[in-house]
């Protein structure tokens, strides 16, 4: 009972769930006291998942036991390391023959038990097995797909959506790849052109098809705000290609994952899987990143074997917040290339044979060892920001891990933004307090217009939707992010100074007070709303009780909903990194805690640094943690690739 009862002071501590607790209890219970070990690491397997690992990397936990648990916890008190023993101790008390013991064990790898053990290295809840093989099958089937293609008359259509470029075209590669294969992965940072070469490669598809109705063609994102943003740029798009080519290419709603598959009351199960597939002949996903194990396994379910699965995304910015760093793992090394010789032969045919791929991108090994980096396309040129210039420069350096031009920019941002106007979209604000005045007058400043439109009220407006419009379209210019969600410079803290300095001490950030934006924290499906959704709250006129203004589903619709509906909401002048996900800021605002945690990493930088469209204030009181969390890596486990 030694190892329950650790496992209990865990719980009390607040360093694992309930449910990874009651998990453990139930296995005890089924096993007997001779398994406890097992009980534990099963608690264990629970608690990774809460930490977006779909398994628990046993080798890891016995080489580095707090680091792969990630306990203590962040904010663990003093008197709770007291309270508890370390990962370490408890590795002890497990003993290597707990390990040894652990596939012979009735609950593991038997028909229907509980736990798998893979290899002897990752211990899954079964479901999440089971997702991760539904995958590795669909994709596997997906990838022997090759679809027999006129490399001539496809190297001509991509002449003339492309153009005949001398220099390498990464997008074009990926229009071609995607044509032959049926599951393709475009990867690139912010505005390499994910979404030009994917309206390309409809219009491709288009042509080379044999039939002679459209494509039916699905688009989905993770949540409403990324299916928005990806509708708009794709139709904004559509209206480049030539003519003959956008005939029978229909404009496109983009809709969120779970409408896609189809949502049913009370159930984890879609209305569309294996025996209700999607009517679809290609289905693209974008901001893939986001995408978990278990909603990916759910959508490769649903997908007809003949049907496309083209997923896009930035392979280097955070994960899911569930488990399961899909789109990382399959674009792993995707910088290397890694192309089977043949793969690479094909994709020079179709660039008309004026380029070669690089021979530092060819691997002989490629088709055995990198599966799936033979259907990756990674889009190397960002049109949106140059690589050595203000946010790219930054996006870039803290991406490759490199501290040297940090560091320096650090010391002398405020010099370096003087003396090249190229570098002056980024600043370093270094206040010691999340109170003090030079943050107050950045907030004060930012939300101003904001401010502004909510004073004239729609009668400054043609109509109320115009105003709406407005309001919404103002809320994304300026934003704060947080690293953290508690603590002096965590989101919550951050919310209540905004709320102070916009609106005084009348409101608190957690009232329904007019000017405060929201955030839906969960899908509310008899609202049609999604976690992530942003509204703002709004009086019409003065005899209108307060309503949450929100962009509707149809283009250009708006809703305004009363507050009392809305039962999962948080302020949002402030959200965390993570919550930004998918969105963009006109001038955006890293806020970065002053005592250093195991969150702070480089994918968290580069995702808060990379949601800014033209101006980046990063706020740091401690301005070397910058440094130390760019040094630091997301390592997610999983057994893709
Ligand atoms: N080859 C190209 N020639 C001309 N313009 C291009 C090309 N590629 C991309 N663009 C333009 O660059 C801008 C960014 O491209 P796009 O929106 O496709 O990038 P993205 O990777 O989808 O960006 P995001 O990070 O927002 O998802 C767009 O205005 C697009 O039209």
């Amino acid at each position: 009972m030694q190892l329950m009862t650790s496992l209990r002071g865990w719980h009390e501590q607040g360093w694992i769930r309930a449910l990874d607790l009651s998990f453990a209890e139930y296995l005890y219970e089924k096993l007997g006291a001779k398994a406890e070990a097992t009980a534990v690491l099963g608690a264990l397997v629970s608690h990774q998942l809460a930490q977006g690992h779909p398994c628990l990397d046993l080798k890891q936990l016995q080489i580095a036991p707090d680091v792969t648990l990630q306990l203590p916890p962040e904010h663990a008190s003093a008197s709770s390391l007291h309270a508890c023993i370390s990962p370490q101790q408890l590795l002890s008390e497990l003993g290597d023959e707990s390990f040894s013991q652990l596939a012979q064990s009735r609950a593991v790898n038997q028909p229907n038990s509980p736990l798998v053990l893979h290899a002897n290295q990752r211990l899954y809840l079964r479901r999440y097995w089971n997702y991760e093989q539904q995958i590795i099958a669909d994709l596997g089937t997906r990838m022997a797909q090759d679809a027999p293609i006129h490399t001539r008359e496809l190297c001509a259509t991509l002449d003339t959506l492309f153009g005949k470029n001398e220099a390498i075209s990464w997008q074009r590669l990926a229009c071609a790849m995607a044509v032959k294969s049926g599951f393709t992965v475009i990867t690139g940072g912010p505005g390499t052109g994910k979404t030009y070469t994917v309206v390309r490669l409809l219009a491709t598809l288009q042509q080379h098809r044999d039939e002679t109705e459209p494509l039916r063609i699905k688009l989905a994102a993770p949540t409403g705000k990324a299916a928005k943003r990806m509708e708009d740029s794709i139709n904004e798009e559509l209206k480049q290609l030539p003519a003959e080519y956008r005939d029978n290419l229909t404009a496109n709603q983009a809709v969120t994952l779970h409408r896609l598959l189809g949502t049913q009351a009370r159930s984890r199960a879609f209305r569309h899987n294996a025996s209700n597939p999607l009517l679809a002949d290609v289905v693209i996903i974008d901001e893939a990143s986001m995408v978990d194990i278990e909603m990916m396994a759910a959508v490769t379910a649903a997908l007809p074997v003949s049907a496309k699965l083209i997923l896009l995304g930035d392979k280097d910015q955070l994960a899911s917040v569930e488990a399961g760093a899909v789109l990382g793992q399959l674009c792993n090394e995707a910088e290397q290339g890694h192309y089977a010789p043949d793969m690479a032969q094909w994709l020079n045919a179709t660039q008309g044979d004026r380029v070669v791929l690089d021979d530092a991108l060819i691997d002989p090994q490629g088709a055995s060892q990198w599966p799936y980096l033979q259907h990756t396309v990674m889009l190397r040129e960002s049109r949106r920001f140059k690589a050595d210039e203000g946010i790219g420069k930054l996006a870039t350096e803290i991406n490759r891990q490199q501290t040297a031009w940090l560091g320096e920019w650090i010391q002398q941002s405020e010099a370096m933004a003087l003396a090249d106007p190229k570098m002056a979209n980024i600043e370093l604000l270094n206040t010691q307090s999340s109170a003090s005045g030079a943050l107050k007058q950045l907030v004060q400043q930012g939300y101003a217009p904001l401010q502004k439109l909510l004073h004239d009220g729609p009668q400054a407006f043609n109509d109320v939707t115009e105003w709406g419009d407005a309001l919404l379209h103002q809320l994304e210019q300026f934003q704060l992010l947080t690293a953290v969600r508690l603590g002096d410079w965590g989101m919550r803290r951050i919310n209540e100074l905004a709320t102070l300095w916009l609106h005084g001490d009348r409101v608190t950030s957690d009232q329904w007070f007019i000017g405060r934006p929201v955030m839906v924290t969960h899908n509310d499906y008899s609202l049609d709303l999604r976690n992530g959704d942003i509204g703002l709250v709004v009086q019409l006129d003065p005899t209108d009780p307060p309503r949450v203004l929100f962009r509707g589903h149809k283009q250009g619709s708006l809703r305004w909903l009363l507050p009392s509906r809305l039962t999962h909401v948080e302020t949002a002048f402030a959200m965390t990194i993570h919550k930004s996900q998918g969105s963009e800021f006109t001038h955006t605002v890293v806020v970065v805690p002053e005592y250093d945690a195991p969150i702070l990493t480089k994918e968290l930088l580069y995702t808060g640094i990379t949601r800014a469209r033209e101006r980046l204030t990063l706020v740091a009181a401690n301005p070397k943690l910058v440094l130390q969390a760019t040094q630091r890596r997301i390592h997610r486990g999983g057994g893709l690739t």
